[in-house]
């Protein structure tokens, strides 16, 4: 099972991701939220970050070229569109793009995972993940953290989400994402 962390945004975070070695990172460019990072600080923190760990874009109905810019300048491994982009949207993006493209909520042909989430992204709130239709792989995210993630993966995600799970006051923290990672790859649920 593959473990992501999302909302990195400072120096630090990425120093602690390439000690813990999530399979996944993610930056927030959607717009007006908390963890909203510029593309010059995520070229930054990409340039940091370890080469075996991938980094998320996370966007929310914004223009492509927006997407295929941070593509093409390699700030990113993967698209999450966590807005209502529609299937034409998704299928012309990926035409453009050669990274895997995850699609929040609703499963798209063209898409390649799903992720389930949580109605406020970032919040902490819980996902009430009985609503769930499996089909592809997917993420699951929405208020998983240190002492629920056992519940979580028994749903068999490809990819547990966390954001504000492994944080202290708004920020990551270290012995969190340690626990939070070592408790998802424990063989045991
Ligand atoms: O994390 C955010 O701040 C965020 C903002 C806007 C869109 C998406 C966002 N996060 C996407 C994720 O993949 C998070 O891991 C997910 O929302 C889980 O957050 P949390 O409930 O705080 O663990």
């Amino acid at each position: 099972m593959k473990v992501k962390i999302c909302g990195m945004r400072r120096k630090e975070d990425i120093l602690y991701a390439n000690i813990l070695k999530p399979d996944y990172i993610g930056f927030i460019f959607a717009e007006g939220f908390k963890r909203q990072i510029s593309y010059d600080l995520a070229y930054e923190l990409k340039n940091m970050l370890d080469k075996d760990i991938k980094a998320v874009g996370v966007y929310i109905n914004q223009p492509m070229e927006y997407i295929i810019e941070a593509v093409d300048k390699k700030i990113i491994d993967m698209i999450q569109l966590h807005g209502n982009e529609s299937d034409e949207y998704i299928k012309e993006l990926k035409e453009k793009v050669d990274v895997p493209i995850i699609n929040v909520y609703r499963i798209s042909e063209y898409a390649d995972y799903v992720l389930y989430d949580g109605k406020n992204p970032g919040s902490g709130e819980v996902f009430d993940y009985k609503d769930i239709d499996i089909k592809k792989p997917f993420f699951i995210a929405g208020g998983i953290n240190i002492d629920n993630v056992f519940e979580f993966k028994k749903l068999s995600a490809y990819c547990i989400d966390t954001s504000s799970g492994v944080e202290v006051n708004g920020f990551k923290d270290f012995s969190k994402m340690e626990e939070f990672i070592r408790r998802v790859r424990l063989w045991v649920i």
